[in-house]
């Protein structure tokens, strides 16, 4: 009878298969239901660490292919050579599991032994070797974009940030980051996070009280921009699954919660619900949806390629396409101009996108100010790196910051005010 780890082994296999044979994203795809909570993540925690890695082990790999084996197989292998060599499991347990794996695989019995002789090569690679490869890259079409926004050491930096899996970060409800830190162990961040290494989330202290709720530090950043005053209406456009909306709601603001996701905004209410704050939540789009009275703020966290996000979604790189991205520009620019018209005059809009692009971010803000004359900056009383700020206006956030304490997630931000 398989063991745990061999269904979760079995598991990890599907969710590689559905992402890089399939090119469905890892939240697309249903965790196997006969799995424990436990074995699901750790299914999820091997691929994802296979996705990391997979150009490495291709590498590895490669001298001992002589042609290259069936999708499935090729899976196989490459797991195998990441847990050996990235997560440290001893090789014969992981030989012997592959092989078991590559037996239970429709028609690919025959391929056994093949499995067998090359993970066995595999497993005495001095590690030292397996170390000095260099991170895994980004596909060719994100590479050149980046590299020719950015420049290529910065893309090889984010390389290197995107191979390292993303630590915890929490906002306290009560804006406490001090004690709680104090109470779970963690690292007070300059941005008033508290970062964890990793861990179970429902078992810290403070999750059955909602005294926080899990959100990257650069996440965090767009309220502070905002700065929500008690009392003020706000609409978090794009809320789901709402860790923005639970900021807004924490500084006291009215807070309208819209989103088109009525599954997301499950999410949000359960977060809402967790957190004991209060919003109203909206089923809408964007593009049509007005508020009864001008607001006195919008927060708008746009639909984007997210590819600022790759070092805890490193299944984007291998499903997403420039072409499947491009469209989202145009709809980002109208939203922009939906927001406006939703804000008083004189009222704030901020605009996010969690992407490396400038296309979804500088380029957004340059092209918004040219639409909207009389539209301009708001002062930013938000103490951040100097490096941070964009020169035309917002900030700049790369995953390749911070790397001495885990870095952070890929952000462009900026503040607007309306004309008076
Ligand atoms: C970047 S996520 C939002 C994350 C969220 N602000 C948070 O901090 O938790 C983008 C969201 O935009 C929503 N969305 C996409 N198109 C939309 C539209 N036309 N109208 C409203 N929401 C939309 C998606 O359902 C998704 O939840």
């Amino acid at each position: 009878m398989a063991g745990q780890s061999d269904t979760g082994r079995a598991a990890a296999l599907a969710l590689l298969q559905g992402v890089l044979d399939e090119k469905r994203l890892l939240s697309e795809i249903a965790p196997d239901a006969a799995l424990a909570p436990a074995g699901k993540a750790r299914a999820r925690r091997l691929a994802q660490t296979t996705l990391r890695h997979v150009g490495r082990a291709d590498a590895l790999l490669k001298p001992h292919l002589r042609r290259l084996p069936p999708p499935v197989v090729r899976q196989i292998l490459r797991m195998a050579v990441v847990e050996m060599l990235e997560e440290g499991a001893p090789p014969h347990g992981v030989v012997n599991a592959a092989v078991s794996l590559t037996r239970a695989q429709p028609n690919m019995g025959a391929m056994a032994n093949f499995v067998n002789a090359v993970l066995r090569k595999m497993g005495q690679t001095d590690p030292a070797r397996w170390n000095a490869l260099p991170p895994q890259r980004l596909p060719g079409w994100l590479r050149g974009r980046l590299d020719s926004a950015w420049g290529r050491k910065a893309v090889e930096a984010m390389e290197a940030a995107h191979a390292r899996a993303a630590p915890l970060d929490l906002t306290p409800r009560d804006g406490d980051a001090g004690a709680l830190a104090a109470a779970t162990g963690g690292q007070v961040l300059p941005t008033g996070n508290v970062r964890l290494a990793g861990g179970q989330v429902s078992a810290l202290p403070g999750y059955d009280t909602g005294a926080w709720w899990v959100q990257d530090a650069a996440a965090a950043l767009p309220v502070r921009l905002l700065a929500p005053q008690p009392g003020e209406r706000i609409a978090d456009l794009c809320a789901a699954p709402g860790g923005k909306t639970l900021q807004l709601a924490a500084a006291g603001a009215r807070v309208r919660a819209l989103d088109i996701s009525a599954a997301r905004l499950a999410r949000l209410r359960e977060n809402l619900a967790r957190t004991g704050l209060a919003a109203d939540v909206v089923e809408a789009d964007v593009l049509t949806w007005q508020p009864d009275v001008p607001l006195d703020a919008v927060l708008l966290d746009a639909p984007c390629s997210a590819t600022g996000t790759i070092r805890r979604h490193p299944d984007l790189p291998f499903v997403k396409t420039a072409r499947g991205i491009r469209p989202l520009f145009d709809v980002q620019a109208q939203m922009i101009d939906r927001a406006l018209n939703m804000v008083r005059p004189g009222g704030r809009l901020v605009y996010c996108t969690c992407s490396l692009l400038p296309e979804e971010g500088e380029a957004q803000l340059a092209a918004a100010l040219e639409r909207h004359p009389g539209l301009g900056l708001a002062p930013v009383e938000v103490d951040v790196p100097a490096h941070w700020r964009a020169p035309g206006g917002g900030m700049r956030l790369r995953p390749d910051d911070w790397s001495d304490i885990g870095g952070l997630d890929g952000f462009f931000m900026v503040a607007l005010r309306k004309p008076g």
